[in-house]
C-alpha cells in the first residue's frame, strides 16, 4: 500500500476483477502507483485489466449510490453503476494487424457502464452480450499496448489467439520482434468454440440482475 514498483521494468502487466469494497481501497492505494502505471503504458508494457480493473484504469468509477472513486486515467473512459448488473456470456469481434479478425468469448458480470472518450479505442464489437454500456455495442478499450476488458470467464484459456498476442507483444517490448512457434491448442480452442456457440444461443435473452447496494 502506498509504495510503487518502477512499472516501465515489467513487460505483462495483469490487473484483475473485484467488488467495489475492494475497489475502493485499490481506488485510494492506485493513485501512488498511477504515474509509474502511465508511464509503463507509454513505453509500451502490455497490460491486461479486467472488469474492476478495467474500470480502475478508466479516470473514475463511481458506483451505484455510491461515492466516485478515481481511477488511473489510462484509458480516455470513465465508468457509472447503473441499478441492473450486466450478467451473460459474451462474444465480440477484434482485429490486430497480427491476427485479423477474431472472436473472442468470455462471460461478463458488471453493473458499470463503461464510456469511451475519443483517446481511447474499443477493443471489440459486441456479438453477442451487453459490452461496456449495453447501448453503443463495442467493448473494451485500448491503448497502445495496454488491453481492458469485460471478459472474464476466464479470458486467457479460452481465447488462446489472444494469450498469444499478449505474450508475443510482451516479448517485442523487451526483445524486438520475434515470431511464436505454434502449439497444440485444439482443447483451449473447443474450449472458445463451447463459449462461443454458448454466447449466441444466449443472444437477444440476457438477464439483467439487480445491482448490489453499495455499502462500506
Ligand atoms: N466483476 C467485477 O470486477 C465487477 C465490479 C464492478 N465494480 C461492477 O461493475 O460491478
Amino acid at each position: 500500500m502506498k509504495q510503487t514498483p518502477d512499472f516501465t521494468k515489467y513487460d505483462l502487466i495483469l490487473i484483475h476483477g473485484a467488488a467495489d469494497r475492494e475497489m475502493e481501497i485499490a481506488s485510494r492505494d492506485i493513485q501512488h502507483k498511477a504515474p509509474s502505471l502511465l508511464e509503463a503504458a507509454e513505453s509500451g508494457s502490455v497490460f491486461l485489466s479486467v472488469c474492476a480493473g478495467y474500470q480502475l484504469l478508466g479516470h473514475y468509477y463511481k458506483p451505484f449510490d455510491g461515492p466516485e472513486l478515481k481511477g488511473v486515467g489510462l484509458f480516455d473512459m470513465y465508468t457509472e453503476g447503473g441499478s441492473t448488473r450486466f450478467m451473460t456470456h459474451m462474444a465480440l469481434e477484434c482485429t490486430f494487424e497480427e491476427t485479423g479478425t477474431k472472436v473472442l468469448v468470455g462471460y461478463e458480470n458488471h453493473s458499470g457502464r463503461t464510456y469511451l472518450g475519443p483517446k481511447s479505442q474499443p477493443l471489440g464489437k459486441v456479438l453477442a452480450g451487453w459490452g461496456n454500456n449495453g447501448k453503443d455495442g463495442v467493448e473494451g478499450a485500448m491503448y497502445k499496448n495496454a488491453f481492458g476488458t469485460y471478459t472474464h470467464g476466464p479470458v486467457l484459456p479460452k481465447n488462446p489467439w489472444f494469450t498469444d498476442l499478449l505474450i508475443q507483444r510482451a516479448l517485442e517490448h523487451r526483445y524486438g520482434k520475434v515470431k511464436l512457434l505454434p502449439l497444440d491448442d485444439s482443447t483451449e480452442n473447443a474450449a472458445h468454440d463451447a463459449a462461443q456457440k454458448l454466447a449466441m444461443e444466449f443472444k437477444g435473452t440476457m438477464s439483467a440482475i439487480e445491482a448490489t447496494p453499495w455499502k462500506r
